[in-house]
């Protein structure tokens, strides 16, 4: 019987899909549900963040609680949610200081007041040090994003830029963390207000965050989708920090900006047909690509074509 590491994570969670079925509404399979209830639709998620792999050297335990909040939010504005209410469960060692355990929910309700949120409830318990937000929102009346509606011929861009999570952390371990902001790094700020912008506008055609990285979340399209993309290295938008980091180490621009992930922009795919729908909604973006009738994501770089290599996570 093979383990979890040899499955690894998206492994289970195919059989883990093929175990439920499908439910009603929007089930596994995006980056929140679409749950059907007899007053409308609510659009729910989960995610959790660990001591052990979210808790970079110089983070604070206030940004690890606005992280806990932020990942989860992330996965709402990628559906084009607007948040309404949150849940967090607290599974902490029982050596933890009382202040860190205030700190921690201190961030949480901060993260969740910036997205309009409030925190409604949540679980605490010992544990070995996570915490896991479920967060809920409303689409009010917009049709939801998913991941699976790209078109070959449509559009592929970002919000924001690329790279600087990684930046950060790169620039701690190498002793460069003055010169580079760690803000991306220690409180990611997801793209609630363009999420909600996006799904209002009618022009998009999926829609993902990057959570873990551009190259994953564009296989993830690929895939969901049943297309192909051509992503041009040359029109990435490079985050702050990602040519200091590139000139004073070994780490390249395609590690930070395609693969490291930690990141909360949305990549999307849009009718190019309904572009200008896009610029009257005020959806800032930065056009990367092409979809295509292909089957997986290729990255283009000083005239060479390859398929995005899988991501880290
Ligand atoms: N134990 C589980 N039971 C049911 N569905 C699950 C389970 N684990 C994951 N899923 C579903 O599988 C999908 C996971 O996809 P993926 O990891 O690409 O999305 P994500 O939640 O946006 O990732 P991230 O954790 O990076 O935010 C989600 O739709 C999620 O709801
Ligand atoms: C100490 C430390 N801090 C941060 C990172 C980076 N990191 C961890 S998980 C993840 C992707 C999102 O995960 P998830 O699967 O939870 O969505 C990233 C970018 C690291 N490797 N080590
Ligand atoms: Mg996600």
């Amino acid at each position: 019987m093979v383990s979890f590491s040899e499955l690894g994570e998206r492994g289970i969670v195919k059989g883990i899909r093929n175990l439920l079925g499908s439910p009603k509404g929007i089930g596994a399979g995006d980056d929140s549900a679409v749950i059907p209830f007899p007053i409308g639709d609510v659009v729910a998620c989960v995610d959790s963040v660990t001591f052990e792999r979210h808790f970079p050297k110089g983070m604070t335990y206030e940004d690890f609680g606005w992280t806990a909040a932020a990942v989860s939010i992330s996965d709402l504005a990628a559906m084009g949610a607007s948040p309404v209410g949150l849940l967090a469960a607290l599974m902490l060692p029982p050596d933890l200081k009382e202040i860190d355990i205030y700190n921690i929910m201190k961030g949480m309700n901060n993260c969740a007041h910036m997205a309009g949120a409030f925190i409604y409830g949540g679980d605490t318990k010992f544990g070995q040090g996570a915490v896991s937000c479920t967060a809920l929102g409303t689409m009010n009346g917009r049709k939801p994003m998913l991941r699976s509606e790209a078109m070959p011929g449509d559009i592929i861009a970002v919000t924001g830029s690329l790279g600087s999570a990684a930046a950060g952390f790169y620039a701690i371990e190498n002793g460069l963390q003055d010169k580079v902001s760690l803000n991306p790094l220690m409180s990611p700020m997801p793209r609630v207000e363009e999420g909600i912008a996006m799904s209002g506008s009618g022009a998009v055609t999926s829609c993902i965050d990057l959570s873990d990285g551009l190259a994953e979340a564009a296989r993830s399209i690929c895939s969901a989708s049943h297309v192909g993309m051509d992503i041009f290295m040359d029109f990435l938008p490079a985050g702050e920090g990602v040519d200091i980091i590139t000139s004073n180490t070994n780490i390249t621009r395609e590690e930070m900006m395609l693969y490291w992930g930690g990141e909360y922009e949305l990549l999307f795919t849009f009718d190019k047909e309904k572009r200008d729908a896009l610029y009257d909604h005020d959806v800032e973006f930065t056009i990367i690509g092409k979809v295509t009738n292909e089957n997986a994501p290729y990255i283009n770089y000083e005239n060479k074509r390859t398929v995005m290599k899988n991501g880290r996570y």
